[in-house]
């Protein structure tokens, strides 16, 4: 793998904050005032003088210091139960022996029992604590028989709830998979969507200050496992699922539930939960009312959600989110990035960002390195080496500093669906406006991520903090190779071009991204799950659906041999070990991915939603075996 050196501008701007705090910090106004005393006592006159100004000069420094020593970018207020609950999380990590600490998310998702208030709650917890031993521990059957008396349990606010539209076989299901063992399979996969279906408590609604889980106007299909919540862009492969197993009401339901979050917020949060409300998720909102749409006809729902896509849309491009690469002809292209609102430990796992962090000296180094970490989060590809200045060097992630290729997708393929929206609404006008919008996008794509050489669209790195426009570089492409280069693909602007698609094939043949299970996240086993050897069902469907819907014979070939792989191993996984994983190790039919901060999870909402959009898509005949 060829490696791509930045020097992080992040880093070199906290090195040189440093310098300034070392130099001009208050220990120089601390030293030189008793000197200022002592020496207008003596009167020794030039002396004075000399002390006077440095004394002024520290007295200036260390304002500026102080100003530039925190980092400036907006931060979202977080509440004073998730604070609360992450300090309990703290004292779960000192106390549990290291191989069995749980999951730390476990603790910020409890609710509070009743009939106690968080205040009562928190001065049992003082009580407990002060008890606690030098190194903050206290011991583990205290704290669990603490836990048990004042919270609710992890997922004990989300209910089940029986989707109304879910039928075991319902009409039309999979008519093009012949093969009975596959079918049956199928069958099972599409009953998954009951156990993941759920609905919030009405404690959630009627006192939600006491949950972190968050209100939400509709039942919700959760990823699974740990993921006991909604997630924004899961939802699109959920979705797409749905619309295979024609619950058309449910997937109705979890659009309404985004837009009720884009409504309160102005974004869709990543996920459904108090402690998420600083980021956003990859914008796929439009994407999913499209899909809806395109078999439904609702025109309803999309009148419903044109005021709500743009007021999104203008979350993505504007403020922090916005950057602008000016080309060689002077010529400035309006990107997006990720940008969370956010620069301390996440609180789901603060535990592990306070510790990957502890290397760091200064405050400002720390934020702007919880900020990358967040941005990741929000990015949905937490965490992966396309983030990093120095792969796999995990301190040197810099996510705020990447114009990423998917998000730019996103984007893209948000003004299209507008566009579309609004010709359906009538609103002649607007639908052009965004067009328009579209057409500038693709032009930079051009401009700021093709790499003819590659063949395939590259990530650019930032050469400054993306507050002014800045001039495009060659060098600033990130020539390493991830399956988002080729996310372009999805959508008809690329996939109908018939002499791009052929380089794009070609480009993926050779880039080493195409498994015995499918498509590679990227080409460096880092140990994050957002790298090889895993592959993960969003980026296999958008890239399997763009092959398939060109005109090349071959790339509508290779997609459906890389759906056919992917399938196959979905299947060898689950009849192994009986649920669907989030994620799968592509380098082996028959193995589900690992790696990065928590144990693999099942479940899976997106795996799923996937699995039945290829059968649905490639069908399975009756002679082809699934088995090896
Ligand atoms: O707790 C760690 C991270 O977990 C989430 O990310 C992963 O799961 C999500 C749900 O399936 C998925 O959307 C994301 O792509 C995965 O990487 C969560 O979204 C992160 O914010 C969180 O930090």
């Amino acid at each position: 793998m060829k490696s791509h050196k930045h020097n992080n501008p992040n880093l070199l701007i906290s090195t040189h904050t440093h310098k300034l705090f070392l130099s001009s910090s208050p220990f120089n106004f601390l030293i030189s005032l008793p000197s200022f005393i002592y020496l207008k006592q003596q009167r020794f006159t030039p002396l004075f003088f000399f002390f006077f100004f440095f004394l002024c000069f520290s007295l200036t420094t260390s304002m500026v210091a102080s100003d530039t020593d925190t980092d400036s970018g907006p931060v979202v207020a977080t509440t004073a139960l998730v604070t609360f609950l992450q300090r309990v999380q703290l004292t779960a990590l000192r106390s549990y022996p290291k191989k069995q600490i749980p999951d730390p998310k476990s603790y910020i998702d409890l609710s509070l029992k009743r009939p106690y208030n968080l205040s009562t709650i928190e001065s049992a917890f003082n009580d407990l604590t002060s008890e606690s031993h030098h190194d903050q521990s206290v011991p583990v059957e205290k704290l669990e028989k603490f836990v048990k008396e004042y919270f609710d349990g992890a997922g004990e606010d989300l209910l089940h709830h029986e989707p109304v539209d879910f039928f075991s076989d319902p009409s039309g299901f999979l008519s093009n998979v012949e093969n009975e063992q596959v079918r049956e399979w199928a069958r099972e996969v599409h009953g998954l969507w009951r156990n993941l279906s759920c609905r919030v408590s009405d404690s959630v609604i009627e006192s939600h200050d006491r949950h972190t889980l968050l209100p939400l106007p509709e039942p919700v299909i959760i990823p699974g496992s740990r993921f006991r919540e909604v997630y924004y862009w899961d939802s699109y492969w959920v979705i797409k699922g749905l619309m295979t197993s024609k619950m058309f009401t449910t997937a109705k339901g979890l659009v309404t539930n985004l837009m009720s979050l884009v409504e309160t917020y102005g974004y869709a949060l990543n996920g459904a939960r108090a402690y998420y409300t600083n980021r956003s998720q990859p914008p796929l909102l439009s994407s999913m009312v499209y899909e809806i749409y395109n078999v439904t006809k609702d025109e309803e729902l999309v009148r419903k959600a044109i005021p709500v896509l743009l007021k999104e849309y203008k979350f993505w491009n504007s403020g922090k989110h916005k950057v602008v690469i000016r080309d060689a002809n002077g010529y400035d292209h309006v990107l997006s990035r990720y940008y969370a609102m956010w620069n301390m430990p996440r609180p789901e796992s603060s535990v592990f960002d306070e510790e990957s962090a502890s290397g760091f000296s200064t405050m400002l180094e720390k934020q702007r390195f919880h900020r990358d970490i967040a941005t990741a989060a929000e990015s949905g590809c937490d965490f992966s080496t396309r983030w990093m200045r120095d792969p796999p060097n995990f301190t040197t992630m810099a996510t705020t500093s990447v114009v990423p290729v998917d998000l730019n997708v996103f984007l893209l393929k948000m003004e299209l669906d507008i566009a579309f929206m609004m010709k359906i609404s009538g609103d002649k006008n607007g639908s052009g406006r965004f067009l328009k919008a579209s057409k500038a996008r693709e032009k930079a794509f051009e401009a700021v991520f093709w790499n003819g050489k590659a063949g395939q669209w590259l990530d650019y790195w930032l050469s400054s903090n993306g507050d002014e426009p800045e001039t495009w570089k060659a060098e600033n492409q990130n020539t390493n190779v991830f399956a988002s280069n080729f996310a372009p693909i999805w959508i008809n602007s690329f996939n109908s071009d018939e002499v791009l698609v052929k380089k794009v094939v070609k480009a993926l043949k050779n880039s080493g991204l195409i498994a015995p299970a499918g498509i590679l996240t990227s080409l460096t086993n880092s140990g994050q799950q957002w790298d090889s050897p895993n592959g993960w069902a969003p980026q296999q469907e958008m890239i399997v659906t763009g092959l398939a819907r060109s005109s090349s014979k071959e790339a509508k070939k290779i997609a459906e041999d890389i759906a056919r792989r992917w399938i196959k191993s979905n299947y060898l996984v689950y009849k192994k070990s009986g649920t669907i994983h989030e994620k799968l190790k592509v380098t082996e039919l028959g193995e589900y991915g690992g790696g990065g901060e928590y144990m693999p999870q099942t479940g899976f909402g997106w795996s799923n939603g996937v699995i039945l959009a290829f059968l649905e898509e490639f069908g399975w005949p009756s002679h082809l075996n699934i088995e090896p």
